[in-house]
């Protein structure tokens, strides 16, 4: 096809992948510009023209961005969070925004399992005691007979208590928004439960919240000083939720004896005060990429594109529009 027959142009402005996004090349005029998120002005000068875009988790569609792109049907988000677009404009300018919410739970489930019982087993310190030649068989601790709390009970919560069945723990969970009596919480058998009693509770306390005005901070000094003493925490939703320097007092006085992050307050992140800390284990925001889910986000939002440009519905909408609509 030349540019001409091409059924719609499509910017890619973030670093996404797999194959549906290929097959789209082959029938749409899609520019593939990662690097675009980085710099506002060429932000928009790569939106310029573009019918459908789509971004990660760094490119800000805010109102003024989406003004700059008159052109735009259809924000495609590869991935969950939502907090880089501002779904009111979105609406206000009759643009679909499409995400692929829950697609990549399983992923971040098994990423916070493994950040769990890599605190718990303190693998990253003994592989770096093997490796500069020390034998060192200090205990571990197990997961089996604790307690574990989860902070959100949405798409990735309920995913990691899908994966805890497998182990003898309980599973508390504190999320104001989710209904105890619904069929699929009660089937996690979990028990949906106030704050304290999470915080109070849990051995193990994963983090899976967005990032809100509501959940900025959530867990500071205050919250620390209610957590049971010795817990290890994961945090694979937003960095922003946790105060990064109430973290380090709390590592520092053994209240929490050890943290997974996945997710940093600033990202890529400059030097911390946690880095000193042995028993803090990072990884660059991976929970949610695996190879399958990647190919699952691109196949459904893909599809979304396709459909909006060709004057369809999208499956995957999340704010007003499922359809393009003119402002
Ligand atoms: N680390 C990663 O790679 C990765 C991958 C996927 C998602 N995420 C992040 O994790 C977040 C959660 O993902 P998800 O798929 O579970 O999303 P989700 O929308 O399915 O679940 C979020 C849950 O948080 C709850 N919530 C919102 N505000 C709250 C508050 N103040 N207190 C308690 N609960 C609150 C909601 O009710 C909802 O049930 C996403 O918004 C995204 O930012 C990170
Ligand atoms: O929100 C998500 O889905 C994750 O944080 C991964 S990414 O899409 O933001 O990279």
């Amino acid at each position: 096809m030349n540019g001409a027959e091409m059924a719609g142009s499509v910017a890619v402005v973030e670093n996404v992948w797999g194959e549906a996004f290929d097959k789209l090349a082959r029938t749409h005029d899609v520019r593939w510009e990662p690097d675009a998120w980085v710099d506002d002005d060429l932000l928009r000068h790569t939106l310029s023209g573009a019918q459908a875009v789509v971004v990660r988790n760094k490119a800000r569609m805010t109102a003024e961005m989406l003004a700059a792109a008159p052109d735009l049907r259809i924000v495609a988000r590869a991935g969950t969070g939502l907090d880089n677009i501002d779904l009111d404009a979105a609406d206000n300018a009759g643009v679909v925004v499409s995400a692929a919410l829950g697609v990549n739970a399983m992923s971040v489930a098994e990423h916070t399992l493994a950040l769990a019982l890599a605190v718990l087993r303190e693998i990253p310190a003994h592989d770096r005691g093997v490796r500069n030649g020390e034998w060192n068989r200090s205990s571990g601790r197990e997961l089996s007979g604790k307690t574990w709390g989860l902070l959100g009970f949405g798409a990735t919560g309920m995913a990691v208590a899908r994966v805890l069945r497998g182990f003898d723990v309980r599973v508390l969970a504190y999320d104001p928004y989710v209904d105890p009596a619904a069929a699929d919480v009660r089937e996690a058998g979990v028990t949906v439960t106030g704050w304290d009693e999470v915080l109070g509770s849990a051995d193990v306390l994963s983090v899976h919240l967005p990032a809100t005005r509501e959940t900025r901070h959530v867990l500071s000094d205050e919250a620390f000083a209610a957590i049971r003493p010795g817990a290890v925490l994961v945090s694979a939703g937003r960095g922003e939720v946790i105060d990064e320097s109430a973290l380090a007092a709390a590592l520092r006085s053994g209240t929490v004896a050890g943290a997974g992050l996945d997710v940093r307050e600033s990202e890529p992140p400059g030097r911390s005060p946690l880095d000193a800390h042995p028993t803090v284990i990072y990884t660059p925001h991976v929970a949610g990429l695996t190879v399958e889910s990647q190919e699952r986000i691109a196949s459904v939002l893909a599809d979304d594109v396709q459909a909006v440009l060709a004057g369809r519905r999208a499956v995957n909408a999340v704010g007003k529009h499922d359809l393009w609509t003119p402002a």
